[in-house]
């Protein structure tokens, strides 16, 4: 409890630190006194958490150095400077190296005990956040199933307690291997809980009846519709009534097809679509967040040798470097078929690419030979389909599940 009331007051003049110190004291702060920057610095951790009132002038290092040397420690740590009178210009910039506040010496004893009053309760909250956030993150649905340490797994988990939060339908955009499923589940767990009801659909097939079966199986949990580009017109109509009619299921809605270009060339319901992309979360390639590599890599190793009763192989620098070097096309789901055969010691992870399924050498070669059909008519869409002797629109699905920009070979 004490901890918290700190203050850390520094001054190299003894008769202002007492003075002071005894202002703290009578309102039951705790004061630690410092004559000198060396003497404060000791004190500052992310941990702390107290706040820190210190003179500006001081001989050696001064105020502004310490308040530098806090802001590489932890930016929310609030400092209070002590300026001489008349020192505005300093102050000034002091706010702007980022100082909590300033006071003008001599400061009133009550200028004093406001300032930093305000300034412990901000440094609570931001303690009791990190604690939580700490807490989230070490175990809920998100932090258990949506592995990775990039800041875009970091994001797509936030974004999903974000949404979760909500009663809204989500849609959760991604390419094919991403793990839109795995997204749609999570949501699911942290918004219903595991014990209602989540189904599990492709949107491809589905009629107005079985949609409506699953609204009824479903009850308060939520249902997974698997590629929603895909729903026939009558099942988007049948869709969009049931949204409107139910406040329950959640519907979470997967899809790696650009609904918004669908829409607007007219092949998807433009209410549908507005209704489902309220709330939306998108998961990024995994070639754009590649420090998940190995994260992800070496979670499904472990699972694929706790399943079988394997030794864990060790997973040496070489096999990792040779992990990020490719593009992954397929995703979470390649890599986790990956480290299912490494964890069998069928590849060393030598030649990854023999290590990939047939559909998945298959996507690679797709993947290339657009790339060279794009190279080949300087970024020109629609001569590169023909080229391929694709139609346009197939051509165009076939870019966005690779994740390629037409736009990106011109010139
Ligand atoms: N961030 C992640 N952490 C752990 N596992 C993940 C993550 N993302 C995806 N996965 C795993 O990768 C695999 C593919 O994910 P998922 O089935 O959700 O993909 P998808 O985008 O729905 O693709 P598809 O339509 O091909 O199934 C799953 O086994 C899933 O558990």
């Amino acid at each position: 409890m004490e901890s918290t009331r700190q203050v850390l007051l520094v001054d190299d003049d003894a008769h202002v630190r007492e003075a002071l110190g005894q202002t703290l004291e009578l309102a039951d702060l705790v004061p630690v006194l410092a004559g000198s920057y060396i003497a404060a610095k000791d004190h500052v951790s992310k941990a702390f958490a107290g706040v820190i009132v210190s003179d500006v002038r001081m001989p050696g290092k001064d105020g502004f150095q310490l308040l530098e040397y806090v802001m590489g420690i932890d930016r929310e740590l609030p400092v209070i400077l002590l300026t001489g009178e008349g020192d505005i210009p300093m102050a000034v910039r002091g706010i702007a190296a980022g100082a909590f506040d300033f006071l003008e010496k001599p400061c009133a004893p009550q200028d004093l005990l406001a300032t930093v009053e305000k300034a412990l309760k901000t440094r609570a909250l931001v303690l009791e956040n990190r604690r939580l956030t700490r807490a989230v993150e070490a175990g809920d649905a998100a932090a258990r199933l949506l592995r990775g340490v990039s800041a875009a797994a970091q994001a797509m988990r936030f974004e999903a307690r974000a949404v979760a939060r909500t009663a809204a339908d989500v849609l959760v955009t991604g390419e094919a291997g991403a793990g839109t499923a795995k997204m749609a589940e999570v949501v699911h767990l942290l918004g219903a809980g595991s014990n209602a009801p989540f189904l599990k659909l492709p949107a491809m097939g589905q009629s107005a009846e079985s949609l409506a079966q699953a609204f009824e199986r479903a009850e308060d949990g939520s249902v997974f519709l698997d590629e929603v580009a895909h729903l026939s017109p009558n099942a988007q109509f049948a869709l969009l009534e049931l949204l409107e009619t139910h406040a329950r299921p959640r519907v979470i809605a997967g899809t790696y097809a650009d609904l918004a270009r669908e829409v607007s060339e007219g092949r998807y319901s433009a209410d549908l679509y507005y209704r489902l992309q309220a709330a939306k979360v998108n998961i990024p390639a995994l070639r754009d967040r590649r420090e998940d590599i190995p994260v992800l890599f070496a979670h499904y190793v472990d699972i694929a040798c706790e399943q079988s009763d394997l030794p864990v192989p060790q997973i040496t620098p070489d096999v990792i470097a040779r992990l990020m070097a490719q593009d992954w096309p397929g995703n979470a789901r390649s890599l986790m078929n990956a480290a299912m055969r490494f964890a069998m010691g069928l590849s060393e992870g030598e030649d990854a690419r023999a290590e990939l399924g047939l559909s998945e050498q298959l996507a690679q070669v797709e993947r290339s030979l657009l790339i060279a059909a794009l190279q080949r008519h300087g970024g020109n869409a629609t001569e590169a389909a023909k080229g391929l002797k694709l139609p346009r629109k197939t051509f165009y699905d076939k870019l966005l599940r690779h994740g390629l920009r037409a736009d990106l070979y011109r010139g």
